[in-house]
């Protein structure tokens, strides 16, 4: 069933059209295991519905998303394989943090122990009794990262995991992100911080509905990256219209 056994994740011919807009337009590209990669393009450019699709929050209109080469509803223990963090992040904001991650960790079949060595990890030990619903948006990103990582899975997909991170926050990500390459992690980060994916990435996707751009970052600080990305793709998201919008434009 999968193609190749070095692919983490595959995009194939992936179209989704929200009514009469083409938000994701015949898009293909592929994750190597080990590999991380940065999907970057403007705001709508369709990079949330790209990686929604994988965990079957979207639909694809036409086309398939596969992790491993399966759906994500084939994988016998898909929080084992792949660790999302997406925005909404999906945990209940009625529970305390520790009660939130131990259900997780209940249903991944790891013990609490993990629980606990995440929340340090991505320092929120401190904030076990408090509510998920109060915490604050960095607090709550740190938390869902330590979800996410709970039974250290081998492919972790992120969309825009710096939001609302305070600076130390995102010098221990990108540390455990890099920690964990050394080990094999694969990574799909979504991101507008070009800075930082020169520090992080093996190559980037740049999507404006379709697929602008496959490969190496070819820069090495921001303003390098920065420059050459709006030569690409200027600021402004592209999504198709439908055709009697865009003979109004
Ligand atoms: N549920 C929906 N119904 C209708 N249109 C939608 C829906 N979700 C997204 N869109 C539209 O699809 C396009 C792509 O949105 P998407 O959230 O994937 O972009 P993005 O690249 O993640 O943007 P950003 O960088 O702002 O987060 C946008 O034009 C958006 O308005």
């Amino acid at each position: 069933m999968s193609r190749a056994t070095s692919e983490a994740l595959r995009f194939d011919a992936v179209t989704k059209r929200y009514g009469a807009l083409t938000a994701v337009d015949d898009i293909s590209f592929t994750v190597e295991q080990g590999e991380t990669v940065g999907l970057v393009g403007p705001n709508g450019a369709g990079k949330s519905t790209l990686l929604k699709s994988l965990i079957g929050a979207i639909r694809p209109t036409s086309g398939a998303v596969r992790i491993r080469g399966s759906r994500i509803t084939e994988l016998p223990a898909p929080g084992r394989t792949v660790g999302f963090v997406l925005d909404p992040d999906g945990l209940t904001p009625g529970l305390s943090v520790l009660t939130a991650l131990r259900l997780e960790a209940r249903a991944l079949g790891v013990d609490r122990v993990a629980v606990d060595r995440a929340l340090e990890r991505h320092g929120v030990a401190d904030l076990g009794r408090r509510r998920v619903g109060n915490l604050s948006t960095g607090q709550r990103r740190r938390v869902a990262l330590a979800a996410a990582t709970l039974a250290s899975p081998g492919i972790l997909v992120l969309d825009e995991p710096t939001n609302g991170l305070d600076i130390e926050a995102v010098i221990d990500l990108r540390t455990h992100l890099v920690a964990r390459r050394a080990e094999g992690l694969t990574t799909l980060v979504s991101s507008h911080d070009l800075g930082e994916l020169t520090r992080l990435v093996d190559r980037v996707v740049v999507v404006n509905r379709t697929v602008r751009y496959d490969g190496v970052l070819p820069a090495s600080s921001a303003e390098e990256a920065e420059a050459w990305y709006l030569t690409l793709v200027g600021g402004v998201a592209d999504p198709v219209a439908h055709p009697s919008e865009r003979s109004a434009s």
